[in-house]
């Protein structure tokens, strides 16, 4: 079985089948579950009154009467212990509910926010870890009249940097998932991801550092009332037993024994159980992929039309990108400008490192943290996609721009059926009864040429092809018939026949809709058989864009011809395909002038010279060359 597989299985069947199918989770879980019945139905489940005195039958050991025995005022021990645990039981329940009102809401949101907030919320959390938790008790405890309640509420929060620290960590991984960036792609609010995504994979985390400060805080809270601070006796409580029983322990050291055994019990339980539970959680989460891109879309109405005077769809200008690196700032991006109509295909192509992959993010905005928009604009029927506010980026992406990537399995959540991750995405675009939702959803599954709509939406993404995730990619994307689809090389993680069918249907599609592609591809077969427009990337510029058929017949950059004659579409039999000598330069590796110089058949000395702009050849032709004449002379 696939991790994946195994994930989507132990999330299916959920924390608790799992605990219980776990002999040390069934063991630790059923103690837990006992004690705390007990505890709680003291009045019913003690065989005395824990206040009842009975002279004559001091200090005796376990007998019929008296299971667990008296204690030096003829008390029954049993009775004591479950009285007192429900003070025990009620306190620790106190500090873990103020930990986790603490810690998780602060600890999810600086995870997932990062940034200023991040960092305020970690130095305070460092702060109060650096304060001496006994000392603020004990002043707590003498403010609040020995308030065993206010005293485990305050060490509840002041134990919850840990927590913190951890909830925040999961926060931040989950963050970083594909998946994550893909539901925010699809329109999804920032606060749907958070209960959607981020709060069920915290909640592992959760579980087991609750259990083990559960165990610490019955320690502390016996400490506290082993040395007097707390309910006053006569009121039973397991640290006022422990203080009574080491007090006769010379004349009966039996009476340490029933609430020295409970307690170490009960302690050990809790650890055991929060060590239970991390592996059960580990193992749904750790290899899970993620939950993947749901696609965005928006609702089932036909695209609307932003208002504003840009006739153009999409149109990047002078766009420059840096990442801070540990070197310094690197500029990847420099001039990139292109323009997309409604209705047109742009293939995005480059080699490796050439930056269409950044281009595409930029144009998402979901630029990875250590980049900047250092200047130029990107415009979406006029508007400034840049300086567009949170809400109105969730508001576009979800309704009017989706995306595909690579590994549409990575876009799935594993935990949640096809059909059930599609209608809330769906849903999310129309208010639309359960059953409408299902129904718009099997549509959407035969749109894309899906066999079995019923049955695939029944699945789990584990149980599908790549080549069928990535048509369930497709209709998530659909869902909300963007006018502009962003596939970034969505066929590359699929096998070649598998390649060819799910180009078909995206040209299919967008002939359909209307709706315009930006796609980044390495393959010029993808260029040539879907795109109406290419624009060349090489070294973080574009160095020549036009319409396709004048890149293939009449291409006026050196970098553009060599890419063409080296990519494998044009090999023939039993001739070695060629590569283009050297690579792609990082941004400090640049040369000066025209960045292809080193690597260009054709350079001269005035190649150094300066920076090359974009020079128009033809109508919608423009390359980044200087010596275009001689290149058409070259043929
Ligand atoms: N967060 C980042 N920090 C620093 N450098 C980055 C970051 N993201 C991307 N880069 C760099 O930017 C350059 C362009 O990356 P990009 O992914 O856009 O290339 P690409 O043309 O899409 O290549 P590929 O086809 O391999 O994906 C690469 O050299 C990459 O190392």
């Amino acid at each position: 079985m696939t991790a994946v597989a195994r994930a989507g299985r132990a999330a299916r069947r959920g924390v608790l089948p799992a605990l219980v199918r776990s002999p040390r989770g069934a063991v630790t879980g059923g103690f837990l579950l006992l004690l705390l019945l007990a505890c709680a139905l003291a009045p019913v489940s003690a065989p005395a009154d824990p206040l009842h005195q009975d002279l004559h039958h001091v200090l005796q050991l376990p007998t019929t009467g008296h299971w667990l025995g008296t204690d030096s005022l003829g008390r029954d021990v049993l009775s004591r212990l479950l009285y007192g645990g429900r003070s025990t039981l009620v306190g620790v329940a106190e500090g873990v509910a103020a930990q986790l009102l603490v810690a998780v809401p602060l600890g999810v949101t600086a995870g997932y926010l990062g940034g200023r907030f991040d960092r305020i919320v970690m130095r305070a959390a460092d702060l109060v870890m650096s304060v001496p938790a006994i000392v603020i008790l004990l002043a707590i405890l003498s403010i609040f009249d020995r308030s065993i309640t206010a005293a485990m509420i305050t060490f509840g929060v002041l134990g919850g940097s840990g927590m913190l620290r951890m909830v925040r960590g999961t926060a931040m991984a989950v963050r970083r998932e594909l998946y994550v960036s893909a539901a925010e792609l699809l329109g999804l609010s920032r606060t749907q991801i958070v209960f959607r995504h981020i709060l069920p994979r915290c909640r592992g985390t959760v579980i087991v550092q609750s259990s083990l400060f559960a165990a610490v805080s019955i320690g502390v809270q016996t400490g506290l009332t082993f040395i007097g601070l707390g309910p006053p006796p006569p009121a039973p409580t397991w640290g006022g037993m422990i203080n009574e029983s080491v007090l006769t322990v010379t004349e009966d050291p039996w009476l340490l024994a029933p609430a020295g055994v409970l307690i170490a019990l009960t302690v050990l339980a809790l650890g055991i159980l929060g060590d239970v539970v991390r592996d059960v959680t580990a193992q749904s989460h750790t290899s899970s992929g993620g939950l993947l891109a749901k696609p965005v879309s928006r609702r089932a109405v036909p695209p609307r039309m932003l208002p504003g005077p840009d006739p153009v769809l999409l149109s990047l200008r002078d766009l420059a990108v840096s990442f801070r690196t540990p070197a310094g700032d690197a500029e990847m991006l420099t001039r990139v400008s292109f323009d997309l109509d409604s209705g047109q295909t742009l293939g995005l192509v480059g080699e490796s490192g050439s930056g269409k992959s950044v281009t595409a993010r930029t144009i998402l905005r979901i630029l990875d943290r250590n980049g900047t928009v250092t200047a130029g604009t990107v415009r979406f029927r006029g508007r400034d996609l840049l300086s567009a506010g949170q809400r109105e980026l969730e508001e576009l992406r979800g309704s009017r721009i989706a995306l595909i990537s690579q590994e549409p399995m990575t876009a799935l959540d594993p935990s949640f059926r096809i059909g059930a991750q599609l209608r809330e995405i769906v849903r999310r675009h129309g208010k639309l009864s359960r059953r409408d939702a299902d129904r718009r959803v099997r549509e959407l599954l035969a749109t894309v040429e899906l066999p079995d709509p019923e049955e695939i939406a029944r699945r789990f993404p584990f149980q599908i092809s790549g080549g069928m995730a990535q048509r369930v990619a497709i209709a998530a994307a659909l869902a909300g018939s963007p006018e502009l689809l962003v596939a970034d090389e969505p066929t590359t993680a699929l096998d070649v026949t598998v390649q060819a069918d799910i180009l078909a249907l995206l040209r299919r599609l967008q002939r359909e809709t209307g709706m315009a592609v930006l796609i980044v591809t390495h393959d010029w077969g993808v260029v040539a058989d879907f795109c109406t427009h290419v624009a060349v990337m090489y070294a973080g510029e574009v160095v020549e864009s036009a319409p396709v058929a004048e890149i293939f017949d009449r291409s006026a950059h050196p970098y553009t011809r060599a890419l063409i004659a080296t990519s494998p579409e044009n090999a023939t039999r039993r001739t070695p395909i060629r590569a283009i000598g050297g690579s792609v330069p990082p941004p400090g590796a640049r040369p000066s002038g025209c960045r292809f110089r080193d690597r260009c058949p054709m350079a001269e000395e005035d190649c150094a010279e300066r920076e090359i702009p974009m020079i128009g050849i033809r109508a919608g032709h423009r390359s980044r060359c200087i010596h275009t004449k001689a290149l058409e002379a070259h043929g």
